[in-house]
């Protein structure tokens, strides 16, 4: 007689004791026979807060209905969310990271709270897919991941539109490189539809590497929100989790080191956003399978970027998807021995298996997926950057930089906002260093991106003469020469704390080298008089993650 289905809800349906929750149970619907079924959560990230999460329900919907259909009986619970692009620039961004923690926690609490015997997670906006993913991990129940999908692009007279678009005419307009028509049209057109934002940054980068990870199905992270596809395929993934359930398959048995690597070279191969790092530590945390940041070297070195896609390429998600998304680049990376193809994935094959029916090579009608033989760069863009001022390590997209090196005069900022009111003030000059500083996970808090100064930065034409650094992070949408989540942070008394204005700071992608040009006697002089701030907040969310946070090198975990 094979397992019952039920093996964690029963502690709370079978026995004479557990009457009570059975009447609470009938009050939702469960009949008598209901109750030697699976109960499976969806995590519902249905929010219209944004365009990212605001086209879940209807995917919610096909999900409960498909899980009944598959004999489980679904559960639905409400996930929150911020939004990046929304929160962007403001003190509201400081939520952002902290929100990953907070699906996690949310997530967690609900199915473990009701012993649920599995999960269906269902999110759009940036922190979703990871925060999902920790939960998934820390608890262990078969689950799988659905991405909401992404945005479709906008148009403006004839050109491809993103969001991102929208962030780098701010710096354009102010600076008179844009008239009026375009800067309104832009902000008008950007985002046409339902979905997440729509080129290779952080939402589509971490959806689409749940596919490499074996925890999406194959196919599914590139589909546009608003299309039909989108709801079949969460349709299929809530009969592929039934199907997990029977076989106990758990999010540890998928997620091992291996499809970490997995995941990791993916987002190699497709530029994918910064953030990944910080996340991908966090997942293999939570997965407890050691994973360091300077394992991420190796894997850069191997995996050259083969997708031409937004913010430094030419396509968008929707291209991507046509061309044959992640399956595609997947078979490819299979096929030139650079993944591990016994991976297993959610469906019980292994990923070889899973990608059997997919084409060797791209087709040759486009060139969003570039063949081996015409990669956009030879290795990975994703470089982990030390030197004095990052003992712990930085990140750095080091891909399409016209000046992969610079040395400049440290112009010093201890937050975003000073630094954006500067850069708005053209008080930036070719050559000049911003560093950003007191913005790390516990001193910001929170770790904001910075796509704001960023795209002001490329929108004003300074994108190839000016570098910046922070203790805070990037929106995938960022390019140029930026380097994010310096660690230690300055809050703690890193190296980043100590810099002067005016002083020498040298950032070389190709030495993966971030250097105060400062002898040694001077910092120390300026460490033994350097005091910790106060802390800029002691109540509530923030002050709570700014007291348990790691550091970034660590993933920023709470836990
Ligand atoms: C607003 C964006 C582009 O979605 C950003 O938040 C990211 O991290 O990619
Ligand atoms: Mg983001």
């Amino acid at each position: 007689m094979s397992e019952p289905l039920n093996r964690r809800s029963r502690l709370i349906t079978q026995g004479i004791e557990r009457s009570p929750n059975r009447a609470m149970l009938r009050a939702v619907g469960f009949t008598d026979a209901d109750f030697d079924k699976p109960i499976v959560g969806v995590a519902n990230g249905h929010s219209t807060m944004n365009p990212c999460n605001a086209g879940i329900q209807p995917l919610a919907d096909r999900a409960v209905a498909a899980l009944r259909e598959a004999g489980a009986m679904p559960q639905t619970f409400g996930v929150p969310t911020v939004t990046d692009g929304i929160s962007m620039g403001t003190e509201g961004m400081k939520y952002s990271l902290v929100s990953r923690e907070v699906i996690a926690d949310s997530i967690e609490t609900a199915v473990s709270s009701q012993c649920m015997d599995g999960v269906l997670a269902i999110g759009g906006c940036d922190k979703n897919m990871p925060g999902a993913m920790i939960a998934m991990l820390r608890m262990n129940v078969p689950a799988i991941f659905c991405y909401a999908g992404t945005i479709k692009p906008g148009c403006w007279k004839g050109q491809a539109l993103t969001i991102v678009s929208s962030f780098e005419a701010v710096g354009a307009f102010q600076a008179g490189k844009m008239s009026k028509e375009d800067f309104e049209g832009i902000e008008k057109n950007a985002c046409p539809t339902t979905g997440a934002c729509g080129g290779m940054y952080t939402a589509n980068t971490m959806s689409s590497s749940f596919e490499a990870l074996g925890m999406s199905l194959l196919g599914s992270s590139q589909m546009a929100c608003p299309d039909p596809e989108k709801a079949d395929s969460v349709a299929e993934s809530a009969r592929v989790l039934v199907e997990a359930i029977r076989r106990d398959l758990k999010p540890r048995d998928i997620v091992t080191r291996k499809a970490i690597e997995n995941a990791i070279a993916l987002i190699m191969a497709t530029g994918g956003s910064t953030n990944a790092v910080l996340h991908y530590l966090a997942i293999a945390h939570a997965a407890q399978v050691p994973f360091a940041i300077d394992d991420i070297e190796a894997i850069r070195r191997r995996v050259p970027v083969l997708c031409d896609l937004k913010p430094s390429g030419k396509y968008v998600a929707t291209d991507f998807h046509r061309a044959g998304g992640v399956p595609q680049v997947l078979k490819m990376l299979l096929k030139a021995g650079l993944i591990h193809g016994d991976a297993l994935t959610i469906t019980g094959q292994t990923l070889a298996e899973a990608l059997a029916n997919v084409p060797d090579t791209p087709r040759a009608d486009q060139d969003v997926i570039r063949p081996f033989d015409r990669p956009l760069y030879s290795q990975g863009h994703l470089a982990i950057l030390k030197g004095n001022l990052a003992p712990e390590g930085a990140v750095a997209k080091i891909t399409g930089l016209k000046n992969p090196a610079i040395t400049g005069p440290a112009r010093v900022f201890n937050s975003e906002d000073e630094c954006m009111a500067a850069i708005m003030a053209d008080k930036i000059k070719p050559g000049d260093v911003l560093v950003i500083r007191y913005e790390g996970p516990k001193g910001g808090p929170g770790m904001r991106e910075m796509l704001a100064p960023t795209s002001a930065i490329i929108g004003k034409g300074l994108g190839e003469s000016v570098g910046l650094i922070t203790d805070g992070r990037f929106s995938g949408g960022t390019w140029g020469m930026v380097v994010g989540h310096v660690a230690p942070e300055a809050f703690v008394g890193g190296p980043i704390a100590l810099v002067e204005d005016g002083d020498s700071i040298t950032i070389d992608a190709h030495r993966q080298l971030i250097q105060l040009n400062v002898d040694d006697a001077e910092l120390a002089r300026r460490r033994a008089a350097w005091k910790p701030p106060a802390p800029r907040y002691t109540r509530g969310v923030l002050a709570k993650f700014a007291r348990l946070v790691s550091s970034a090198s660590k993933g920023a975990v709470t836990d």
